[in-house]
């Protein structure tokens, strides 16, 4: 199974390599402003769904809030370790 931390050494590899095809690459390519605007999105529908579509649903949301927010992580420069330093 896939973790956090699995994601972002994924993340941070497409980040460098910027293979054909890759939606994350797409989406760094598209800038700060867009994928902020994917993370509020997210945050939305992880909260829609906590509150009417029970936990399946909600596992999913969050699941995509949080590759939304490795994803502005990256196209901010910084690192999981700049955020573990805040935990
Ligand atoms: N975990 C994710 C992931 N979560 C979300 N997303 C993107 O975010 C979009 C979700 O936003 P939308 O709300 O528009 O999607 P939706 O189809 O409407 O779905 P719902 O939100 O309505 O459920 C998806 O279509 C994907 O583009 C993801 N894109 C990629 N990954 C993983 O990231 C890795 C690298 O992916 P690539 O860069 O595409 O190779 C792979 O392991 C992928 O599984």
């Amino acid at each position: 199974m896939k973790t956090f931390e699995g994601l972002w050494a994924e993340l941070s590899e497409k980040a460098r390599t910027r293979p054909a095809g890759s939606g994350t690459v797409a989406e760094l390519d598209a800038g700060v402003h867009t994928i902020g605007k994917k993370l509020v999105e997210e945050a939305a529908e992880s909260w829609m769904a906590a509150e009417h579509e029970g936990p399946e649903r909600t596992a999913e949301e969050v699941s995509q809030l949080l590759y939304h927010a490795q994803v502005l992580l990256l196209a901010s420069g910084l690192t999981l370790d700049d955020v573990y330093a805040h935990l």
